[in-house]
């Protein structure tokens, strides 16, 4: 699909933040590239460990690191998440939840894989119905 020229460049930091992957386990290296408010783009790749669970996904890692970095929870511009897929890449639901946490609902996600293929979806309509802090707070 036709994309912004910016987009190409984003797709290009997650082919190269792909590189970075520790991945002992799947051998499925992931990657990510954030798009900040100031125009700096932050990586992120997969991160493997012996007990499995404390995995971490390659679009977590993106944004983890540009929060702790001092970047604004829904601050952020884009993203671009890139493996090699037979389809577009597919984030996993703890992603989809974080980023409806950390990104606003309209930021706009591009799933991609080697072979140039490219989805351009959103935050808001990779988690439908996410669980946000109004479902606890209503309660109080
Ligand atoms: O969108 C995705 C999907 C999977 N993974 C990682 C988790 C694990 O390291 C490997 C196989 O699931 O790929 C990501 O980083 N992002
Ligand atoms: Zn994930």
């Amino acid at each position: 699909m036709a994309v912004p020229e910016f987009v190409h460049k984003l797709i290009e930091e997650a082919a190269a933040a792909r590189k970075k992957a520790y991945v002992p386990y799947s051998h499925f290296g992931v990657g990510a590239a954030l798009l900040d408010a100031d125009g700096h783009i932050h990586h992120g790749c997969n991160i493997e460990n012996a007990a499995y669970g404390p995995t971490n996904c390659a679009e977590r890692t993106a944004v983890f690191r540009a929060v702790a970095d001092g970047h604004a929870p829904r601050s952020f511009k884009a993203i671009a998440v890139i493996a090699d897929t037979e389809d577009p890449v597919s984030p996993c639901g703890i992603c989809r939840q974080v980023m409806s946490e950390l990104c606003g609902p309209d930021m706009p996600v591009y799933l991609t894989n080697l072979k140039g293929d490219i989805q351009e979806t959103t935050v808001a309509a990779l988690l439908p119905g996410a669980f946000t802090s109004r479902d606890f707070k209503e309660a109080e």
